[in-house]
């Protein structure tokens, strides 16, 4: 079995799009393996995007603060037989911009938000889910979001 990360973002639980996003993911054999509900710190999203806060600058941090801080998501572990999970989860999540994201994807479909509008409103994008993009990440973001052992359990130490 193999096993990748997920977080669903604050604006899928305000929409109330939990249940209608994860018959993507059923709809093609990837199943719930963990499930959590987390209130998020900043200290959370400090850690979890720490490459793009350190690549984008503080401009990009408080505009994810504004996003997430104090809100509610839900961290999953989701499984599947095949090896290409990671690639088939980003695959059905779609592009990070949901304006240019395919049809049949969850941030075409379900996604509400362009980065041009974000630009002009001065805010982070709202696209609805985050997907770990390699094995390497769903151990690490897994660590952060439900704990090391946990992680290791899934992943290996
Ligand atoms: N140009 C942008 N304009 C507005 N928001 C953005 C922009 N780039 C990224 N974001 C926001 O920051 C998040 C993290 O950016 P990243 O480049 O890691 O994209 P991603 O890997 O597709 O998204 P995630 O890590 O959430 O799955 C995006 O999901 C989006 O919410």
């Amino acid at each position: 079995m193999y096993y990748s990360f997920i977080m669903l973002k604050p604006d899928a639980l305000k929409r109330h799009l939990v249940e209608q996003i994860m018959q993507y993911f059923k709809k093609e054999g990837i199943e719930i393996e963990r499930l959590g509900f987390k209130k998020v710190d900043e200290q959370l999203i400090d850690v979890h995007y720490a490459h793009v806060i350190e690549k984008y600058g503080d401009v990009f941090r408080s505009r994810l603060m504004d996003y997430f801080n104090g809100q509610d998501t839900i961290p999953m572990i989701l499984k599947s037989g095949k090896e290409s999970l990671v690639a088939d989860i980003r695959r059905i999540v779609g592009a990070t911009d949901p304006s240019k994201a395919d049809h049949g994807t969850i941030r075409g479909d379900l996604g509400d938000d362009s980065f041009d509008r974000c630009a002009s409103e001065n805010r982070s994008c709202y696209n609805l889910i985050h997907a770990s993009d390699s094995f390497e990440n769903a151990k690490e973001e897994t660590a952060v979001w439900f704990g090391k052992e946990v992680s290791e359990q899934y992943f290996g130490k």
